[in-house]
């Protein structure tokens, strides 16, 4: 399988299919660093980003949400001193698709340029 960082997403539609449990589990294997969290009982990928201070976080912050525009996927950010706690979940469909695995390897790459 293509790694989920070299993949883009796809176009999402109300009805797409959430993740099923086995392809998550395969997924999560190329995110070692982010956990699956409930939000509303929504479930959503999430990784805290630690940087030395607020301006490196608010530069990092500014360069997933470029990603996101470029790829039409959107995340919610959490900016604070040092850190930036990145949640990625799709609102059309409450939940997690492949546009979210794909979209937390590609912040992660970002974090690692
Ligand atoms: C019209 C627009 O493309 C859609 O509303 C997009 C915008 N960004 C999005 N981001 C996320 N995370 N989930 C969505 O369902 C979503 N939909």
């Amino acid at each position: 399988m293509t790694p989920l960082a070299q993949q883009s997403c796809e176009a999402c539609r109300s009805g797409a299919p959430a993740v099923a449990a086995e392809e998550q589990d395969i997924f999560m294997m190329q995110l070692p660093d982010w956990d699956i969290v409930d939000e509303a009982g929504i479930k959503q990928l999430q990784r805290v980003f630690r940087f030395r201070n607020f301006v490196e976080a608010l530069v990092f912050t500014n360069r997933v949400a470029d990603l996101a525009e470029e790829e039409g996927h959107h995340p919610a950010i959490l900016l604070e001193f040092g850190k930036a706690t990145v949640r990625w979940w799709t609102h059309k469909i409450h939940g997690l698709h492949r546009n979210d695995f794909i979209m937390a390897a590609r912040t992660d790459a970002l974090y690692n340029s």
